[in-house]
This record gives C-alpha cells, sequence and structure tokens, in this order.
C-alpha cells in the first residue's frame, strides 16, 4: 500500500490515498502501522476520501485503532495532501469529517500549502454530548478526583471530540505518562478523553501539553488547543485570541465572540512518501 507521512506541529500521521488505494481494517492498520519501533511510527492513521457533500472526506484512527470523529492537526495536513498533489485545486477547501464539514482557508507559498487556518465550528459545553458525568452547572473549573489520589480542576470541551483542560503552574514539570492515562480512562468520560495541561503565561500565551485518547502523549492536537483556548477564556485567564505554544510548535485560535465559531490556524508539512506490505 502506498502511503504518505505527513506532521501538523509534530503531530504525526500516515496519511492514505483512499481515492486510489483500498483498506480492508483501517483500524488494524493503525495499530500495525503506528508502531514506532515494528511499523512506520506515527500518532494514528488518516484516510483520505471521496465525499458526496464536501471536496473530500477524512477518517482518522487514533495509535490504539480507536476512532476520532475529528484531528485538527491532521485536517490541515489532509487540506496539503489533496491541494499539492492536484486532487482539489481550491484554496478554500471542505472536508467532511464525522463531526461535520469543516471550512479551511489555504496560505499556499510557491504553489504549495504552507499553513491552514480552519473553522473548527463552535465548541460543545453540554456534559451529555461531550460526553461527561458532570452537571450542567459543574463543567468549568471543577474538582476531579483519580483513584490515585490526585485532585484535578478540569473544564470540558468537546471540539468534535471530548477533551478535558487542567491549568496548572509548570506544565513541563509534569509526569504526564504518569497522569496522562488514569484521566483519560476516568470513570467521569464514557468515551474516554483527551486531556491537556496547559499554563497560561499571558493574555494572549498559552502553554500546553496533551496526552490524547487513544494515542498517548504527542507533540501537538489541533482540537486540544482548540479546546484549551475555550477553556481560558471560559475561566477568564485569557482573551478570545491565544497562541498556544505545543511541545511541536504553535498554533493561533481564535474564539468569535459573534459566531461562536473556534478558528485554529497552523502548519501543515510533508515528511516522506513510501510503500509497506499490510
Ligand atoms: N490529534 C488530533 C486529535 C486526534 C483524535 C483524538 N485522539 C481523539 O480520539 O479524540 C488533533 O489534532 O485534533
Amino acid at each position: 500500500m502506498k502511503f504518505t507521512k505527513m506532521h501538523g506541529t509534530g503531530n504525526d500521521y500516515i496519511y492514505v490515498n483512499g481515492f486510489e488505494e483500498k483498506l480492508e481494517n483501517p483500524s488494524e492498520a493503525a495499530v500495525k502501522l503506528s508502531d514506532r519501533r515494528f511499523g512506520i511510527g506515527s500518532d494514528g492513521l488518516i484516510l483520505i476520501l471521496p465525499s458526496d457533500v464536501a471536496d473530500c472526506r477524512m477518517e482518522m484512527f487514533n495509535a490504539d485503532g480507536s476512532i476520532g470523529k475529528m484531528c485538527g492537526n491532521g485536517i490541515r495536513c489532509v487540506a496539503k495532501y489533496v491541494y499539492d498533489r492536484g486532487l482539489v485545486k481550491k484554496d478554500v477547501l471542505r472536508v467532511e469529517t464525522r463531526s461535520g464539514v469543516k471550512t479551511l482557508q489555504l496560505r499556499v507559498e510557491d504553489g504549495k500549502v504552507a499553513s491552514v487556518r480552519v473553522n473548527m465550528g463552535q465548541p460543545e459545553l453540554d456534559p451529555e454530548k461531550i460526553p461527561v458525568l458532570f452537571s450542567k452547572d459543574r463543567m468549568v473549573d471543577e474538582e476531579v478526583y483519580t483513584p490515585s489520589g490526585n485532585v484535578w480542576r478540569v473544564t470540558c470541551v468537546s471540539m468534535g471530540n471530548p477533551h478535558a483542560v487542567i491549568f496548572v503552574d509548570d506544565v513541563e514539570g509534569l509526569n504526564l505518562p504518569a497522569i496522562g492515562p488514569e484521566m483519560e480512562k476516568h470513570a467521569m468520560f464514557p468515551e474516554r478523553a483527551n486531556i491537556e495541561f496547559a499554563q497560561v503565561t499571558g493574555p494572549h500565551e498559552v502553554q500546553m501539553r496533551v496526552w490524547e485518547r487513544g494515542s498517548g502523549e504527542t507533540l501537538a492536537c489541533g482540537t486540544g488547543a482548540c479546546a484549551c483556548a475555550v477553556a481560558s477564556v471560559l475561566t477568564g485567564k485569557a482573551d478570545r485570541d491565544v497562541t498556544v505554544h505545543l511541545r511541536g510548535g504553535d498554533l493561533h485560535v481564535f474564539w468569535d465572540p459573534d459566531t461562536d465559531d473556534v478558528y485554529m490556524e497552523g502548519p501543515a508539512a510533508f515528511v516522506f512518501d513510501g510503500t509497506v506490505e499490510i
């Protein structure tokens, strides 16, 4: 099977052109191919497919084979893939995802996509829809106790997938591989959750690390950066226009007060093409 390795701020996926390739069991392939020693190595697998309602469709699988309804870093790479390879030559693109059709504005340099601005849609704050087992009045900065005895104050937001944002004083000092799994799988999240740890360093600056549902610690998460920006506003810690600094680079997020839409802007990068036996 032909594949392409790409990344958005270090959040790397294996991309398969579903216009040409047929993958019988993508979930199983995601587990096998994402392995960083026995496979190609990635945070997961993304299929680029034809769509009846948009320019193309994406399907994303985490490294454990589970499905993610939306992927902010992945969708920018999908845009770069279809534009640079001439599949869809438009600088405003519509991509179908499991969380609806997203509109993307491409910034092209020397004929290739350098960065992409995505309308990520409106954040979902209804606990039943996220889903999180909190009541409606306990959604912002609420205490959660973990089985190992940690207490975290979380703000829950869905950006098409579930996120819990936790503000801390020293994001780099955290032992994320120890803390992440017990929060991802905490009983309060019936479908597990992506966990963001954030340190606000100014009205327009947030430093963030992420433990992704199904993939573990990644260098960046686009939907997570958006959830973090929304949580920063809801808790009164930052303005609606923030740069989220991640281990893999920066993402710019703006939560529009007029439309309630969240916009995310960041780079998309090609790594290499290859073929693999599956
Ligand atoms: N890396 C992504 C999010 C991927 C999906 C997530 N792990 C989930 O299961 O919800 C992003 O950039 O948004």
